[in-house]
């Protein structure tokens, strides 16, 4: 048997100077387990990798199909010359309603909300239900998402675009005035600049304002008067949304109509509007703050019932003609409209919570307060002739009957002890 060290010398290698040490010389064996075992396991944990990735890949592959499917069948148009109407902030209080009745008589709908927390969005998810209940999907997305609104123009020949998404609210414009220019300047751009680059162009219907009018004396207020006083920036983004959409109606050709409207109230209303928190309030036994104008006078509104409302979208929508520019250019001079969209019969606020007392059979501790100098305006009042010359416009709900479906919609949906927060 060779001792030890002549073992050893039988492993000194031949050429001088290439001589390592013992524990070096030995080192080759434990390295060559130890790599085999590193590549073993480096082998195996790719091809776990791969799999996983491919289990990925076939998964969001499967959503993709199955998101682009929804897409389409909601899209989907079921009567003869029906239109398929992207609806943006369908998951909000006008946007649901006009989604509702459009997929009622056969247009395709397809809705886009981004769901944010301006207020609850257990309601807006709640419209959501509704409106999937009847085979409208509401893609979950911004109107700033370019990258999202050219899929959905991919995947839809949009005639129509029904823009309803937006930062509502005139006195919350002081605590967040961004969020006004991101929504209803930035996210209207990116809608526009999609609208104009589809083929074929929709028409654009969208949502302005009557705060438009501003500090406007003259009543009723007419199309044609003067919007160059807006008392809140909330107004402010919405004249400036009538004026950038007028620039893509002159250079692409778009189809373009503006609706301003009046203090739109009803069934699945906004949370942060007047008559939905005092009516909250007074049920909770809260005091509610009723703003007064100068000398003490009432402030009043042409509140506007969601039913007319609706009417009113739909009317601009069968009567707008096609937009005139195809592969983003302009083929010839479109059509360009503004209309308000009021009630013609303006209600003082007192008279407003009045209405709200006898509904809920409770008396309201009112708070008068002097109007803060926060953008609200004294009055508003509609003139409509324009809009009932070109659709025959005729609002038919007064804000007694409309207060009452209102409270009867609050009380089922939140009931009287507020199940629900608001
Ligand atoms: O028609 C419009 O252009 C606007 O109508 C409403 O704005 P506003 O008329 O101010 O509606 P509310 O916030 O419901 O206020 C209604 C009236 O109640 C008054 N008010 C509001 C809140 C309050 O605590 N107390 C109070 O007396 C306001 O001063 C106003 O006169 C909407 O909130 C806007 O999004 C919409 O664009």
């Amino acid at each position: 048997m060779p001792s030890k060290s002549s073992i050893e010398e039988l492993f000194l290698p031949s050429t001088p100077g290439k001589f390592k040490d013992k524990s070096h010389h030995r080192q080759p064996h434990r390295s060559t387990s130890t790599l085999f075992l590193w590549a073993l396991f480096l082998v195996a944990l790719t091809a776990a990798y791969l799999s996983f990735q491919s289990f990925v890949d076939s998964g969001s592959k499967y959503f993709r199909i199955h998101w682009d499917n929804h897409v389409r069948s909601s899209a989907q148009i079921r009567r003869s010359n029906g239109f398929s109407v992207l609806v943006t902030g369908a998951a909000g209080f006008v946007g649901s309603h006009v989604s509702l009745a459009l997929k009622k008589r056969g247009d395709g709908v397809v809705g886009l909300d981004n769901f944010n927390n301006y207020y609850d969005p257990a309601l807006k998810k709640s419209r959501r239900d509704l409106l999937t209940a009847h085979g409208v999907f509401i893609v979950e997305g911004d109107v700033n998402d370019a990258k999202l609104l050219a899929k959905l123009f991919d995947l839809v020949q949009f005639s129509h675009v029904m823009h309803l998404a937006a930062q509502a609210g005139v006195r919350y414009a002081m605590e967040n005035p961004h969020s006004y220019i991101h929504s209803n300047i930035a996210g209207l751009v990116t809608l526009l600049e999609a609208s104009k680059s589809a083929n074929p162009q929709p028409s654009v219907v969208w949502a302005s304002s009557s705060s438009v009018y501003g500090l406007n004396e003259k009543s009723p207020f007419s199309e044609s008067d003067r919007t160059d006083k807006p008392a809140s920036l909330y107004a402010a983004t919405k004249k400036a949304g009538e004026e950038i959409t007028h620039t893509y109606n002159h250079i692409y050709g778009l189809s373009i109509t503006g609706l301003r409207f009046f203090t739109v109230y009803g069934p699945w209303g906004r949370p942060d509007m007047a008559y939905f928190s005092f009516t909250r309030n007074i049920l909770q036994g809260k005091p509610i703050t009723v703003y007064r104008g100068k000398n003490h006078a009432d402030l009043a509104r042409d509140f506007t019932y969601i039913d007319d409302i609706v009417k009113g979208c739909i009317g601009s929508l069968d009567t707008a003609k096609k937009s005139t520019g195809s592969g983003g250019k302009k083929r010839g001079p479109a059509q360009f409209r503004i209309f308000n969209l009021g009630n013609t019969s303006p209600v003082t606020v007192p008279m407003m919570v009045g209405i709200l007392e006898k509904q809920l059979k409770v008396k309201a501790k009112k708070n008068l307060v002097d109007m803060p100098g926060n953008g609200d305006v004294p009055f508003t009042h509609a003139n409509i002739s324009y809009a009932r010359s070109e659709f025959g416009y005729n609002p038919t709900t007064d804000l007694q009957t409309g207060l009452k479906k209102f409270v009867k919609w609050y009380l089922s949906y939140y009931g009287y002890n507020h199940a629900k927060s608001v």
